[in-house]
């Protein structure tokens, strides 16, 4: 994100967003870290500036709630990031509500009112799908839908629980709204990837119908546009793949075909996005690039996790495969891809319901979540990579499945069996087996693994040592 001096802008004329600002500042300081969301995490908040307000809903005198959008830059020491804020205002809040409080002004127009997060308030989130429906602007914010679609109206919201890495209201069983947290400048890939695969006709995933954006504060002509939310179906009914294989693991069952299927399914996604969008080849010098790259987030995740630090050496060791590969006049294909592909990116979307997911025998699967690294600047994750980049994020998603629920030597098993499945499944799909690239699928894997010591280090220290036992293995053993 742009730096603090640049990223103001001059603010609309909406007397909420200034009165906000003012007297809500100190306590946005204290609650924004403490959400999963907050990328910044273990770093001190140094202070907020506004990039611009929008009045979704006028916060007036009455009982009537008021509903305000913010986009906030966070400072902290060198760094900036944008974040979106929903805030609900209302004079008294109903004990349901009372999780969401962000806290009370003392001072200013909107003192002694109660100021929440709008998230779990149906009465507020009503509104961003009534905007959805009726595609137009307001204030600093573009609403768009897809031609030839339609939401109906009076839908009921609901907010997801299971929040990531962003926040996500159900409509009446029938839409998902994802809104990003943390922005970054640049068309999302979770849109524009889904919107460029249902085009093609690929049903893996999920098309969307609308989405709501505003202006990139420091535009450039790549980086004109700041994606905030994604209006798509809501596949209900459906197990996430994590969760299934964690039942599977802790009843003894097989998933085998089921990851088969996974791999399948990826592939459909991989051989639709290779068509619809810009392919290329990395060799020589680009293909040593790749190397590069990695040790250099080694050494950021080193300094941010010394537990890894005795793995240095072994680590950057396995990232020199691919200069190797390079030197050898290796060819390597590059398309666009998910980017941060695992369990929990994957829907069981066939014979609706949790008993009949249980059952091991493959089923259908649509692919989420196409937003890549959260942590990644948007522009880096736009950019073409090999396929096995997500082949190794669903590799290591069994290995971390089979570390969570599984024991002893069993645990190995299962893991193997179902990494096997699925390179079979890719492999039966697209001719190509990724095993037949073992050194860079181990490249991709190792660094996989080490996106993950830091993720985990951030936000679940308890799941440290899953990617840690990945670490060790690959760092011993980089052959
Ligand atoms: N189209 C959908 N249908 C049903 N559930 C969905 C859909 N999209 C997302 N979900 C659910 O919402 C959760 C969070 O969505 P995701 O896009 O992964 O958000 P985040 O980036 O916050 O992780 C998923 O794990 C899944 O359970
Ligand atoms: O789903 P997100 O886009 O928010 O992805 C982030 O969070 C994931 C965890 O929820 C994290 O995935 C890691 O944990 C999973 C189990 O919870 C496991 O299946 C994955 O293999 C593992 O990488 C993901 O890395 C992170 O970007």
């Amino acid at each position: 994100m742009p730096d603090s001096s640049t990223s103001r802008i001059a603010l609309p004329d909406t007397a909420g967003g200034a009165a906000l600002l003012h007297s809500i500042g100190p306590m946005l300081t204290s609650w924004l870290p403490r959400q999963r969301w907050f990328a910044g995490k273990g770093r001190p908040l140094d202070g907020l500036t506004l990039a611009a307000a929008t009045e979704l809903l006028p916060v007036a005198g009455g009982p009537a709630p008021g509903l305000l959008h913010l986009l906030v830059t966070a400072h902290q020491g060198r760094t900036t990031d944008c974040y979106q804020l929903l805030l609900g205002v209302r004079h008294v809040l109903p004990p349901v509500l009372a999780p969401a409080l962000i806290g009370r002004p003392e001072e200013g127009a909107l003192r002694g009112m109660c100021v929440y997060d709008a998230v779990p308030d149906p009465r507020l989130t009503s509104v961003l799908l009534e905007r959805l429906r009726a595609p137009g602007r307001l204030g600093a914010l573009g609403f768009r839908r897809e031609p030839g679609t339609a939401i109906p109206s009076g839908l009921v919201p609901r907010p997801l629980r299971s929040e990531q890495s962003n926040s996500s209201v159900v409509y009446g069983d029938t839409f998902i709204l994802k809104l990003f947290r943390r922005l970054s400048p640049g068309l999302n890939p979770d849109l524009e990837l889904p919107l460029a695969l249902a085009r093609a006709g690929c049903r893996q995933a999920p098309a969307p119908v609308a989405w709501f954006e505003a202006e990139n504060p420091v535009r450039t002509d790549t980086d004109a546009t700041l994606t905030l939310g994604i209006l798509q179906p809501y596949l209900a009914g459906t197990s996430d793949g994590w969760q299934l294989a964690l039942r599977a693991l802790a009843a003894g069952r097989e998933f085998h075909r089921s990851a088969f299927e996974l791999g399948r399914a990826t592939a459909a996604v991989h051989t639709a996005l290779a068509a619809a969008l810009p392919t290329s080849v990395l060799a020589g010098a680009e293909l040593t690039a790749v190397a590069e790259e990695m040790t250099e987030r080694l050494e950021r995740a080193v300094e941010a996790v010394p537990a890894l630090r005795p793995y240095r050496p072994g680590l950057r060791e396995a990232f020199r495969a691919v200069a190797t590969l390079a030197r050898t006049g290796h060819q390597c294909p590059v398309q666009r891809i998910h980017g941060d592909l695992h369990l929990g990116q994957v829907l069981r979307t066939d014979a609706v319901g949790v008993d009949a997911h249980d059952k091991d025998d493959g089923g259908s699967w649509a692919l989420i979540d196409f937003e890549g690294e959260p942590a990644v600047p948007i522009a880096e994750r736009r950019r073409p990579q090999p396929v096995l980049r997500d082949v190794a994020g669903m590799l290591r998603s069994f290995d971390y499945a089979a570390c969570q629920r599984g024991s002893g030597d069993r645990r190995h098993r299962w893991a193997a069996a179902n990494r096997a499945a699925y390179c079979a499944g890719y492999a039966s799909a697209t001719g190509a087996d990724p095993h037949a690239q073992a050194a860079l699928l181990r490249v991709y894997e190792t660094d996989k693994a080490v996106y993950e010591v830091l993720y985990e280090a951030r936000h679940r220290p308890n799941w440290l040592p899953i990617p840690m036992a990945a670490i060790r293995r690959l760092a011993q053993d980089p052959k």
